[in-house]
């Protein structure tokens, strides 16, 4: 259905978009939300059929985002296929790791890709692929197919209607643009970019990040520890974006420097959640089961560390997160040891 406030010609996700979001979490749900309060009628896919048929019967997700009221306007379906075949353009809000599985499903129902949003954030563990990487080998060799959402976000305050701002990035202007107006609304603002290898690297690397400041935090090192990680940790995402191709500039922008800053510092982050219980003395099979969530950088940091080694850049915050979380390594010892690191010129080792 058009919005009927909406004059913007869409030139890729038809005259009358209908948006199908892959994903009944949190992430996917707040996106649903949002396009319906903006005009449109939306249709959730989610997989669990008794969650789905709870949230159309009670038209709240009281497992992921409890407390929200649904509109009308939001159809909520368990069955892919049928959804599919009603869409002019898909959202990805499904955990990384299973994007994969998920994409390929996908492919396989329609007869051609429909352009695809992906509001996912994370690097595969067993590819070290990016989403548009994923998108490229399971659902379309196209890159014009496909655009990543990105930027500080947060699902509960995006269906609160709170003032928000994010990027739409795609190799096809076109399409970049179309997102940014059917997303757009006078409390949510979009912004497009072509970098889409900066925008995604951003959005994995900022979980990662945000786990170390949460241990820093957990740990009570004080405010000074928590900005230095935070701009060493932007230093670390550029210098793995640069290496692999990004504008070092889209590091500084929304999907970079904003959702870093909102992510280490905002306490309903999940990852800064997990990094806080980490500080505090908890251990990570613990906190994983009380979150109840996906925190993209407990994999990410496997998969970025991993990562960095193949490219060969150097990114010291993040090979610590991962000793921490995957290696048990000691939190005092490994954040000391980013102390006693030889010493060097901030210009010199930037990029
Ligand atoms: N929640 C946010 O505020 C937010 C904001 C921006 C981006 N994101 C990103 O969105 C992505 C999804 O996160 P979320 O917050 O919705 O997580 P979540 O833990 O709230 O929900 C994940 C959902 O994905 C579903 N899922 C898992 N594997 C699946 C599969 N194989 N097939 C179908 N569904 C599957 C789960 O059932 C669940 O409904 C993550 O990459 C996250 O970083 C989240
Ligand atoms: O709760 P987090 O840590 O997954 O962060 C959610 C969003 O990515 C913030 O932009």
């Amino acid at each position: 259905m058009a919005n009927p406030s909406s004059h913007h010609p869409f030139s890729r996700i038809g005259n009358s978009p209908s948006p199908l979001i892959l994903g009944g979490g949190s992430w996917g749900t707040a996106l649903a939300v949002h396009l319906a309060l903006a005009g449109w009628s939306p249709t959730l896919w989610v997989r669990d059929p008794i969650l789905a048929q709870d949230i159309a019967r009670t038209r709240e997700n009281r497992v992921y985002l409890p407390g929200m009221i649904l509109p009308e306007s939001l159809s909520v379906t368990p069955n892919l296929e049928e959804a599919l075949s009603q869409a002019t353009l898909l959202v990805l809000a499904i955990p990384c790791q299973s994007c994969r599985d998920v994409l390929s499903r996908v492919a396989k129902a329609l007869p051609r890709p429909l352009p695809l949003a992906g509001a996912t954030k994370g690097i595969e563990n067993s590819t070290l692929a990016t989403i548009s990487e994923i998108c490229r080998e399971v659902y379309s060799p196209d890159p014009n197919d496909y655009a990543i959402l990105s930027g500080p976000s947060f699902a509960r305050e995006v269906v609160e209607k709170k003032p928000t701002a994010i990027v739409s990035a795609s190799p096809d202007p076109e399409l970049a643009r179309d997102l940014q107006h059917l997303f757009n609304a006078p409390w949510f603002k979009v912004y497009t970019r072509r970098d889409v290898r900066g925008i995604e690297l951003a959005g994995a690397m900022k979980n990662v990040l945000a786990i170390a400041t949460g241990i820093s935090d957990g740990m009570k090192l004080g405010d000074n520890a928590r900005a230095a990680l935070i701009t060493r940790g932007l230093a670390e995402m550029t210098r793995l974006g640069v290496r692999m191709g990004a504008d070092p500039l889209t590091f500084s922008g929304l999907a970079g420097v904003g959702d870093l800053l909102l992510t280490a510092t905002g306490d309903k982050s999940r990852n800064r959640r997990v990094g806080l219980r980490l500080g505090e003395g908890h251990s990570l099979a613990s906190i994983l089961i009380e979150l109840g969530q996906v925190a993209e950088g407990v994999t990410t940091a496997a998969s970025a560390h991993a990562l960095a080694e193949k490219v060969g850049v150097e990114l010291p915050i993040t090979r610590a997160v991962y000793r921490i979380l995957h290696e048990h390594a000691d939190l005092g010892t490994t954040l000391s040891a980013l102390m006693r690191r030889p010493l060097r010129s901030e210009e010199e080792y930037d990029l």
